[in-house]
């Protein structure tokens, strides 16, 4: 057992862990680590949103496209494809980044073709909305979780640093936060607000939103395609519609609670079908109001509860595998630009007038 801080990132404490130092979790969980000289990664989320059938074949190709760009020089390690239907009813088919290197990041996305079709003034009319949200965490500011140890996906898999020993720091409401290295110093509290530029979002418009100190993200995902017999019965049909239910409660009513976008997303293969994986990818005003959703919200205590008990009752041979990246980022560390995307879109969400 270790912890989930790497070695290289452990300092001396001024904020105590929430559980005692002879804690054993009930089930293994295991962490990524870092390959030496990797000290920030790029997440980058570069979307495509359409309104109706007539135009999902041209968002389809549009993201193809960045797809294939990914293929230029200093592109990322890693990616994935993936959609959703928003609450107003627009696909959103995003290709989701992972370099090991911001420097990579900005020569990529400083490389002549793709900047200039960034900056294109027919991006504003060829009837598609497209946004990039970047995401670049420093080393300290995020951490990973994986509930098998053999395979990693998103961030995991440019980190280089291979895949650590059990961890002790999971298994109980605040271990998110206990394995993130910056809270071994810091509560990592919010400050500040998001503002737009220009002032008041409208479709037809480029828009970047300026995040704020402490703005949390958390990507976490599923992926069902080994599970059989009971074992899928209980996903598909127990775990999956509450899921659902939860990941609806924070698109449409999140914004109370402190979560500014939620999407519940499908993974696509390289063709566009549809594979057994999915994720929901949400920001949030801070850790602490993430945090008082999972531990409170009746749809993901189910979850967590269901997962403990099918844990136990599958005697620890889960097929289906549950990952999730958090971030905490820093002013310096978030992006967000939108070209004619409508104004609930992403970090957008609840800043129209
Ligand atoms: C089938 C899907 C899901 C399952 C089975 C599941 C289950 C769990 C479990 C078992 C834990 C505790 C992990 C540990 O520490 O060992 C956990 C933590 C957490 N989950 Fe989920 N979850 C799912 C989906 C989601 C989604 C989609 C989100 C949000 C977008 C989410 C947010 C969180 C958060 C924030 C924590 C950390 C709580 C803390 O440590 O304080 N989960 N989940």
């Amino acid at each position: 057992m270790e912890s989930a801080i790497a070695e290289h990132l452990k300092c001396p404490r001024t904020r105590h862990r929430r559980v005692e130092d002879d804690y054993t979790p009930p089930y293994p969980v295991w962490s990524a680590r870092a390959a030496a000289g990797v000290g920030q990664v790029v997440m980058g989320y570069f979307g495509v949103q359409s309104r109706g059938p007539e135009l999902q074949g041209r968002a389809c190709a549009a993201l193809m496209q960045i797809a294939r760009d990914f293929g230029l020089a200093d592109g990322p390690g890693h990616h994935d494809l993936a959609h959703f239907v928003d609450a107003e009813g627009f696909d959103n088919m995003i290709a989701i980044a992972y370099w090991s290197d911001p420097a990579a990041f900005g020569r990529w996305c400083a490389t002549p073709e793709i900047d200039d079709w960034w900056r294109s003034p027919a991006r504003l009319d060829d009837g598609l909305g497209y946004f990039r949200e970047i995401a670049s965490p420093r080393a300290e500011h995020y951490e990973t979780m994986f509930s098998t140890p053999d395979r990693f996906e998103g961030v995991g898999v440019v980190m280089g640093g291979g895949v650590s020993g059990e961890i002790q720091e999971h298994g109980y409401w605040g271990s998110m936060r206990d394995r993130i290295p910056l809270s071994q110093t810091d509560a990592m509290v919010a400050s500040g607000s998001r503002s737009a530029i220009p002032a008041t979002p409208a479709p037809g418009q480029r828009v970047r939103i300026a995040g704020h100190q402490n703005v949390a993200m958390i990507r976490s995902g599923q992926e069902w395609t080994d599970t059989t017999g009971k074992e899928r019965t209980l996903y598909l049909e127990d775990m999956e519609p509450t899921l659902r239910e939860g990941m609806d409660f924070l698109r449409d009513q999140g914004l109370a609670i402190g979560c500014y976008s939620n999407r519940y997303m499908h993974h696509l293969d390289a063709r566009g079908a549809p594979l057994q994986k999915s994720f929901g990818l949400s920001f949030w005003r801070s850790l602490a109001d993430m945090e008082r959703w999972a531990e409170s919200h009746p749809t993901h205590v189910a979850i967590f509860g269901s997962f403990m008990r099918y844990v136990q009752e599958l005697n620890f041979e889960l097929q289906l595998r549950v990952y999730h990246e958090v971030s905490v980022l820093k002013m310096d560390e978030q992006s967000y630009e939108y070209i004619n995307c409508h104004p609930r879109t992403g970090l957008m969400n609840g800043l129209a007038a």
